[in-house]
């Protein structure tokens, strides 16, 4: 898998000229998409200011600080794509701190689609099939070791 993430565009030609030039355009596209496929998504995150609309959710300081948050996870995965296993020990423990507040991993999925969207809106005709399945199987490396520390935390609490 990992000859596939190398090839077709993960490292090579995309993320670290698109996260110079496109912050506005990632956070857009990624949270706007991630609202627009889960809106109850927003009440999981605990604001201080006010909500009045989802527009005034995506632009406070709270929620522009998580999806920078997602971003810098992708960029670790993105500079350790030949030894994803040395972030194992992070992923398993953001997982935790997910199920701690109440994230359901099926919603790590849904930001995969939205990171894809945003991909494909920023990519044009670059984004193509090959791609989009590189970060797929990044994205799910990821994920994976995310809803094991997630599941692993539930145990505990059953216990
Ligand atoms: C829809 C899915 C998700 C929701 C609703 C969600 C929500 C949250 C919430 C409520 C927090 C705690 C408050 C905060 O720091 O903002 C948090 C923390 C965090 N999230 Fe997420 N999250 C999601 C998916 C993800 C994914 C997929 C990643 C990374 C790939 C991620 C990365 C982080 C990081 C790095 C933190 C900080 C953890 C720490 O304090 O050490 N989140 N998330």
């Amino acid at each position: 898998m990992h000859d596939t993430l190398i090839d077709f565009g993960v490292r090579v030609n995309v993320w670290q000229p698109l996260l110079r030039a496109c912050t506005f355009r990632i956070v857009w596209y990624l949270s706007g998409r991630l609202f627009e496929l889960d809106p109850t998504l927003l009440t999981l995150f605990h604001y201080t200011t006010s909500c009045g609309s989802t527009q005034d959710c995506l632009a406070s300081p709270e929620f522009l600080d998580h999806v920078t948050k997602v971003m810098l996870v992708i960029d670790a995965a993105v500079s350790n794509l030949d030894d994803l296993l040395s972030l194992e020990d992070f992923l398993l423990n953001l997982g935790r701190k997910h199920q701690a507040v109440g994230v359901h991993t099926q919603s790590f999925a849904l930001v995969g689609e939205s990171l894809l969207y945003m991909l494909q809106c920023s990519l044009g005709p670059a984004y193509t099939a090959p791609l989009r399945q590189a970060w797929l199987n990044m994205y799910s490396v990821v994920v994976a070791a995310m809803s094991r520390g997630w599941a692993e935390n539930g145990e505990d609490k059953a216990d």
